[in-house]
């Protein structure tokens, strides 16, 4: 048996410091390189809903309000809002954390009375309130023009009204001169004043803040009091061009609806609110480019159609609507309108008497007491004058004349003449006061309107081409109502 070395006790102490270093070291470098525990560094969140993988809160951007103030500290006892502890956390740990800066913090930069951060918060306020109020395009635009890489049309003012981007020159002018003139303070010319109630109420120009040269004119929306609103565009006429069209222009007009000059209108765009479904159903312009003569009578009633039943009521309303637009046609040679159209729309609901109060948009009266739109007013008439060198409604026919003549295009002739007038004093009895009208539920819920005024000349004769389209149109829908 080998007996063990006797060690001195300064040997014995030597080993043990050796070998309590190497432990030591050996234990560092294993809690460095292999424990769990190098994971564990002190903790952000000390005690809120531990028992959560994740601690997630979702804000809707609406609700945002004075009270957005965020803990970034998360020692808050109001978590995840801010109560302050942030100050206590810095003072004892020298952190210099602070409540969510974001744009959006309102509370923080009011609370702290700070001058440059209330007018962030105003900035933002104003932001916001700008962006609620950015019109959004018009969700029932049947047809027409859609503009830029987005292809936008016709836009929706968050006060209901619509708004149309003015085309460019001559169209857009033209018929932005052809609103102010129908619908001028001044205006006392019978025709004119009778004609306001076939049209959209117009309510002056409209531009974007950031966009001041991109004009609009600004229309009461004529579906805007409807509930499910049936609607449909029909271009009147037998020329869908003007007479100073070029003869490409013509002849691509004549092509893609060569029985226009015999049928003297054409459905530019539909959508139907189908009951059973309760979805619409929408035809585009190669629906209505489609019809013959003997399929017309058909793919017109498709528009009075819900699915369910013939709207006969609608149809009847509508034929007497355009009765009132061609009367006054009969009793006015002085302008020609080409390329126009007649919007109609009827209620889709079950209900009928459902249409919105039509009072919730605003009425000519009320608009002209808004100073607000007054100036809109004196803004376009400024810059009217400017293309036209006159704004009276006495002399619309110059004021035409002379926006094309601005714009290098001719006109017809000027000559005005006295005519009978007596079925347009019968109209004007009615004039502007759309939405108070006394004659029963039905007619409130059919609306047959003029729209689309890009092509509209002075002249000196009965516009023959637009009433040949009206009659037309009546004889079709009488037709469709005696089946
Ligand atoms: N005042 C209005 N109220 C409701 N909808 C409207 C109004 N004005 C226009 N619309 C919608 O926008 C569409 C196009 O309108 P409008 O015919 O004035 O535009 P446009 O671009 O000049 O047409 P086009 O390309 O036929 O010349 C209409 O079919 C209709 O759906
Ligand atoms: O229905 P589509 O096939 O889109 O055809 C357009 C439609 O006829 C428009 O009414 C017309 O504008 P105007 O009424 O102002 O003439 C436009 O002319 P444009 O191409 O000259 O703009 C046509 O292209």
């Amino acid at each position: 048996m080998t007996s063990l070395p006797t060690l001195s006790k300064g040997e014995v102490i030597t080993a043990l410091s050796v070998t309590a270093g190497a432990v030591a070291i050996g234990f560092l470098i294993h809690k460095t390189l292999f424990s769990n525990s190098k994971c564990v560094k002190p903790k952000v969140n000390l005690d809120l809903q531990k028992d959560n993988p994740k601690v997630v809160h979702a804000f809707d951007i609406e609700d945002l309000g004075d009270k957005a103030v965020y803990c970034r500290c998360w020692r808050s006892k109001k978590f995840p809002y801010c109560d302050g502890a942030h100050a206590k956390h810095n003072q004892d740990t020298g952190d210099n954390l602070r409540m969510a800066t974001e744009d959006r913090v309102l509370k923080s930069s009011l609370a702290v009375g700070d001058g440059a951060e209330n007018e962030h918060a105003t900035e933002w306020k104003s932001r916001r309130a700008e962006r609620a109020r950015a019109p959004v395009p018009l969700s029932h635009q049947v047809a027409g023009h859609k503009y830029g890489i987005h292809k936008v049309g016709i836009l929706q003012h968050y006060d209901g009204t619509v708004l149309k981007q003015l085309q460019p020159p001559p169209r857009g002018p033209c018929e932005m001169q052809f609103y102010t003139q129908v619908f001028s303070q001044d205006c006392t010319d019978p025709h004119l004043l009778a004609l306001q109630q076939h049209l959209p109420k117009y309510y002056g120009t409209w531009s974007s803040p950031d966009k001041p040269n991109e004009l609009y004119m600004k229309l009461e929306d004529v579906a805007g009091r409807f509930t499910c609103p049936c609607i449909m565009d029909v271009k009147i006429g037998r020329k869908s061009y003007d007479p100073f069209a070029s003869q490409e222009k013509r002849e691509e007009h004549i092509r893609k609806y060569p029985l226009m000059e015999e049928i003297g209108f054409l459905i530019l765009g539909m959508r139907v609110y189908h009951i059973a479904s309760g979805s619409y159903i929408s035809h585009e312009q190669f629906f209505g480019r489609s019809l013959t003569k003997e399929t017309l009578k058909t793919g017109l009633a498709r528009f009075f159609h819900n699915g369910e039943e013939l709207r006969k009521d609608a149809i009847s309303t509508s034929i007497h609507k355009i009765r009132n637009i061609l009367r006054w046609f009969e009793g006015q040679k002085q302008l020609h309108f080409y390329a126009s159209s007649l919007l109609f729309v009827y209620e889709g609901s079950h209900h009928i008497g459902n249409a919105k109060n039509g009072n919730e948009t605003l009425t000519v009266q009320e608009y002209r007491a808004e100073p607000e739109n007054r100036s809109n007013v004196h803004l376009s008439s400024s810059k009217l004058k400017i293309s036209c060198g006159q704004v009276n409604c006495s002399s619309i026919l110059e004021a035409i004349h002379n926006v094309r003549k601005v714009n290098g295009f001719g006109s017809h002739s000027l000559h005005h003449q006295s005519m009978g007038i007596t079925a347009d004093m019968e109209a004007k009895e009615n004039t502007v006061v759309e939405g108070k009208r006394s004659n029963g539920g039905k007619e409130e819920n059919v609306e047959v309107r003029m729209i689309d005024f890009a092509h509209v000349f002075p002249s000196d004769s009965s516009d023959d081409g637009y009433m040949y389209g009206l009659r037309s149109l009546l004889f079709v829908l009488e037709q469709i109502l005696k089946d």
